[in-house]
């Protein structure tokens, strides 16, 4: 008989022991009963028996799903990482970083999938048959050389084309099972044009060359538009060609198939993209691909990160200061941080890249931890954005738009360039309020105001999402005077429509931008010059390449200059770099207008006039006086309930358990409310433990969070455990 430790999916902080006839590997999944039900649990490791207590009411393993680990080598000690690190239930993690289907129990081995073949009569097919459709010809050549993925075919080639050859009998469907050949995709390797590289571009290759096999974290910090991505694509060629696999992180808006196609034409390979709106069954066929080593490049999202590899090469997070590479809710991890973790398991390269590095990411690079590489030029000869800020006082405003800026605009859309207008709401105005009372019309859930959505006409809350109509009358004093206060994106593009009736237009944000492809459409009419005006939310800022815009304009962001989060300034920063890099990208000079009632902030100053790299830098001065993160580690605590009092309770209580009674360190604040105190009808609290070394931070928790576990309130809220927390809404 051997025992087993299970990670069972719980949300318990633990490993569960079971009993089997054999000894499993670590990594392969098994069926164990939990309570009344069976549970799919993963086998970290085997137990001694002399460390068993009450060996005689272990429970059998029900049965082993797998032949080999579906979790194992660096992925198994990543796991064991996030479990220690994130104080998180080892069961959930694994579940976590496990493919939807396989979480369900279904084959890790792959099932039959539709391949396209080239039949007969398409290797006799002539030529100057297809001549007139090249889509077609390209397709077929490419069957003859060996059969593709249906669905893949479809996108490389276009599925009207591959309907046409399977209706002329030059090509067939078949259902067959997968055979995935390691490192395939070096015999279809063939690399495109390349563009010469400039002086920093061949500093930085040179140096990433020098890294392969080692673990280097290296920093590109290269100015919007210089690039990086150009950087990325030669560094990575390479190790593809020595059958290494690359993967590259991006940010989830950042996903688009302009950014696949432009590392898919480069190499000619086809290119697994892994993002949100998968199918599960699309996910696993991609996971088994990459694991089987047949993909040489992947290019996902956050949870991309637990991809299984033959062989990486090296790791890339593009937009590393991007806030979607942190999970907000359940195993809150990081991304960026676990890529390193990854790299080190690995022995690779890590390449951080980001016009705007986060300002921990900078901290580690001015201080030697990570090498620094930096592009200070635009690529291609394109000049940087101007920028500016337009003083908004005692100006005449049409529909958010001062005078001034309405000038400004004339000028650019009668040259017949595009305008890309921020608006840092979407909906018509974020707020409805009675023009007798001053009442505001609040959700009673979360306490805030409603977004008023005229399209829909309904009000709806940005933070729980509950709709409702538009009331007639104010409830409070029953006047029919209601009146919109502020602007979002609905009315800017209403105003637009106004004031320049000839400019055609577009809004960009989460209401316009449903269903998977809309974005891409969209982008691609931008470039094709259908649309002068674009309209939209921060959507617009992440990193598209937008040839044709010259003049950037940010509408208002004097909410985020007095903010309660100490990271505003710096998101603020990053925000409005990344949107005044879409202007300019091409041969014409771009210039970026920034209306604020406050012209004379020293942020805006800074920013405007120095740039984002000096603003990083000062920033980093500041939080070292104020002692906050970089130099401080930080873990939240965070609980809610319907009941306040009771909240309030538990944080107290937890906080005696971290911090007794006469010890300073760490030190504990709180409990306060959190940025938004309540949120679908629950109040929300939190502890803020802070201290300047990690490791004894996190011991302090590791030891205090059984007796929190053990506290009767801890099962009437909800609460969580967050480290190195990045949002404090
Ligand atoms: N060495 C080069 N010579 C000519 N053109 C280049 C060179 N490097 C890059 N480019 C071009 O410059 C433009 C911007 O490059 P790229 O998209 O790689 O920049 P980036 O730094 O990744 O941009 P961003 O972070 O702003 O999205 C692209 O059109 C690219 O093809
Ligand atoms: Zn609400």
């Amino acid at each position: 008989m051997v025992f087993i430790q299970v990670a069972v999916p719980v949300p318990i902080r633990q490993l569960f022991t079971y009993q089997h006839a054999v000894a499993l590997p670590s990594g392969v999944r098994v069926a164990v009963p939990f309570g009344p039900r069976s549970l799919i649990g993963v086998v970290v490791a085997q137990q001694n028996e002399a460390d068993v207590e009450n060996i005689n009411k272990i429970k059998p393993i029900e049965k082993v799903i797998d032949d080999t680990p579906v979790i194992d080598g660096v992925l198994m000690k990543m796991a064991q990482w996030l479990w220690q690190y994130y104080h998180h239930a080892p069961g959930e993690v694994l579940h976590a970083m496990l493919p939807v289907l396989l979480r369900k129990g279904e084959s890790a081995q792959p099932s039959k999938q539709a391949y396209l073949f080239a039949t007969e009569d398409g290797y006799m097919c002539e030529q100057a048959k297809l001549q007139r459709a090249p889509k077609q010809l390209a397709c077929l050549d490419a069957l003859k050389k060996s059969p593709m993925i249906a669905t893949e075919a479809r996108k490389a080639f276009s599925p009207t084309g591959v309907k046409a050859l399977i209706e002329k009998g030059l090509v067939e469907m078949k259902e067959v099972m997968p055979s995935f050949t390691p490192f395939d995709y070096v015999s279809h390797l063939k690399v495109s044009a390349t563009p010469v590289p400039d002086k920093e571009q061949a500093v930085a290759i040179a140096a990433l060359n020098q890294q392969h096999h080692r673990f280097v974290i290296s920093l590109l910090e290269g100015v919007t538009g210089s690039g990086k991505t150009e950087v990325y694509l030669q560094a990575i060629a390479p190790l593809l060609a020595a059958k290494q696999q690359v993967l590259i992180l991006v940010p989830e808006i950042g996903l688009t198939p302009q950014t696949v196609a432009r590392f898919e034409k480069r190499f000619s390979i086809a290119v697994g993209v892994l993002h949100s709106q998968l199918t599960d069954s699309a996910r696993l066929l991609v996971w088994q691909r990459a694991k089987a080593g047949e993909l040489g490049i992947i290019i996902g999202t956050r949870s991309a990160i637990f991809t299984p590899f033959k062989a990486l090469g090296m790791i890339i997070v593009d937009e590393e200061h991007d806030e979607s590479f942190k999970q907000q809710d359940g195993l809150r991890y990081h991304a960026r941080d676990l890529a390193a973790v990854r790299a080190k398991e690995e022995n690779i390269p890590l390449l951080l890249g980001s016009a705007t590095p986060a300002l921990e990411t900078l901290n580690n690079a001015l201080s030697g931890r990570y090498t620094h590489l930096q592009l200070t030029q635009r690529a291609g000869g394109a000049q940087r954005t101007q920028q500016h800020l337009l003083d908004a006082r005692d100006q005449p405003v049409h529909y958010g738009i001062t005078e001034g800026m309405l000038t400004l605009m004339r000028q650019h859309v009668n040259a017949g360039n595009q305008i890309l207008v921020f608006v840092n709401r979407r909906g018509y105005a974020p707020a409805m309020l009675c023009h007798h009372c001053g009442e505001t019309v609040t959700c009673k859930r979360c306490d805030k105001p409603y977004t008023v959505h005229k399209s829909q006409n309904r009000l709806q809350c940005h933070h729980c999402a509950a709709t409702r109509a538009i009331p007639r009358h104010c409830e409070v004093c029953h006047s029919t005077e209601l009146v919109t206060a502020g602007t979002g994106t609905e009315q800017v593009e209403k105003g637009l429509e106004t004031l320049f009736p000839d400019a055609k237009q577009v809004r960009i944000d989460s209401d316009t931008i449903r269903g998977k492809d809309k974005l891409h459409t969209t982008l691609d009419a931008i470039n094709n010059r259908e649309y002068q005006l674009l309209v939209g939310t921060q959507i617009l800022s992440k990193g598209h390449h937008f040839p044709h815009v010259t003049l950037v304009v940010v509408l208002d962001c004097d909410g985020a200059l007095f903010s309660a989060d100490f990271r505003a300034a710096e998101k603020l920063a990053q925000l409005v770099t990344q949107l005044a890099g879409r202007a300019g990208r091409a041969s014409k000079p771009g210039e970026m207008w920034l209306q604020t009632h406050n012209p004379h902030h020293p942020l805006l100053q800074d920013l405007v006039n120095n740039g984002y790299a000096h603003f990083a830098r000062h920033a980093l001065m500041e939080r070292k006086a104020a002692g906050l993160p970089p130099y401080i580690s930080q873990i939240v605590i965070r609980a809610e309930a319907t009941d306040s009092a009771l909240v309030f309770r538990f944080l107290q209580q937890c906080k005696h358990i971290l911090m007794p009674s006469g010890s300073t360190s760490p030190s504990v604040a709180g409990p306060f409310p959190c940025l938004m105190e309540k949120r679908q009808g629950r109040y929300r609290f939190m502890l803020v433990c802070s201290n300047e070394k990690r490791g004894p931070l996190h011991h302090g928790l590791r030891v205090a969070l059984p007796y929190m576990q053990a506290l009767p309130d801890a099962a009437k809220v909800r609460w969580s455990v967050d480290i190195d927390p990045t949002d404090f809404s």
